[in-house]
């Protein structure tokens, strides 16, 4: 798998402060990444080191390379990123009305943001625009609406929405179901998943909350202190760490609680033969961890409402 996004050696101060040293982090083309760590571990200021958004007096050094951007990005100048942003990275913060402008209607925020990075042509883009709304499951009547006049969840859909339209290489959220009620979380989780499938886009998901990556995501970094402290495929992460911290972390979340109340997320696909075969149920996996308490044999009844939605019909592949 090629690397869409590579760090290398990324370290982040603010005048003599380090507050994230050396992390190497890399994503492959169409993966789905979860970062975590308590807050202050240095997950937020990593994503804006990325797309180039550190506050001022805070400085990044070390290397961040893109799939198909010819340039470094760790000292970019604006003109440079803001090509890169919403057209190579697009991103999804916790508070959707920073990423919206409020005086504009829905609408022409989308269309604008592809007619910007020349995606589109303008009837296309009103199309597009269009498109994008009913795939994140919002009326059509949004795309005249202003922002103000959609509830926390829905603004959140239309800035993934906003995030999709120029079919982004690398997708970047940033605890973006965390200020939203419970009722809506697992429909935003469900979509921005079914969001990077549809193009084939990689993920970088942070969150504070072990059950969403082990819903989301296939690989998790765990970050302590500024440092990135064990990296590996979730399913081993959360049934082996190997690192005290993360133990602590699994021991102080409320995973399997949780977990029990995360719908599985339709398109996580197995990979193939990692399971017995015809098995439409997983235990102990990165896809079903969150979902799936049980252990095989499986019988009708104990695997009733945990539904594996592997694309293939839920059969291994
Ligand atoms: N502009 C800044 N100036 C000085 N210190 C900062 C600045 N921004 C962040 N920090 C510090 O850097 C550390 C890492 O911050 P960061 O926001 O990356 O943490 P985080 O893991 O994303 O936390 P959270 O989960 O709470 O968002 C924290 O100790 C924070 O206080």
């Amino acid at each position: 798998m090629s690397d869409v996004l590579a760090v290398r050696g990324l370290s982040v101060s603010v005048r003599d402060t380090a507050l994230v040293s050396d992390v190497d982090l890399t994503v492959g083309a169409g993966e789905r990444v979860g970062l975590i760590g308590e807050s202050g571990s240095g997950k937020s200021l990593t994503a804006l080191s990325i797309l180039g958004l550190l506050p001022e007096d805070v400085h990044a050094t070390g290397s961040v390379r893109l799939e198909g951007v010819d340039h470094e990005l760790i000292g970019a100048d604006e003109r440079r990123m803001s090509r890169v942003r919403g057209h190579d990275i697009a991103m999804v913060f916790q508070e959707p009305m920073t990423a919206l402008n409020p005086t504009m209607r829905v609408g022409d925020q989308l269309a604008e943001s592809m007619l910007i990075h020349k995606t589109r042509t303008k009837p296309a883009a009103r199309t597009a625009a269009a498109d994008l709304i009913e795939r994140v499951q919002l009326p059509a009547g949004t795309l005249r609406a202003y922002p103000h006049q959609l509830s926390g969840g829905q603004r959140q859909r239309v800035v993934l929405a906003l995030a999709l339209a120029n079919d982004p290489a690398l997708l970047i959220c940033d605890e973006p179901t965390t200020a939203l009620d419970v009722t809506v979380q697992a429909l935003v989780l469900d979509l921005i998943v079914r969001g990077v499938l549809e193009r084939s886009s990689a993920l970088l998901f942070i969150t504070h909350d072990l059950a969403v990556v082990a819903t989301v995501c296939e690989r998790v970094l765990v970050m302590y202190g500024g440092r990135v402290v064990e990296s590996g495929p979730v399913s081993e992460v959360f049934t082996r760490p190997r690192h005290r911290y993360t133990e602590g972390l699994l021991a102080a979340s409320d995973l399997e609680t949780r977990s029990r109340r995360l719908t599985t997320i339709p398109g996580n696909v197995p990979p193939a033969g990692q399971f017995p075969s015809g098995c439409v149920f997983r235990t102990r996996c990165a896809y079903a961890t969150a979902v799936c308490e049980q252990t095989p044999p499986w019988s009708g009844a104990e695997t009733e409402g945990f539904a594996c939605h592997h694309p293939a019909g839920g059969t291994d592949a």
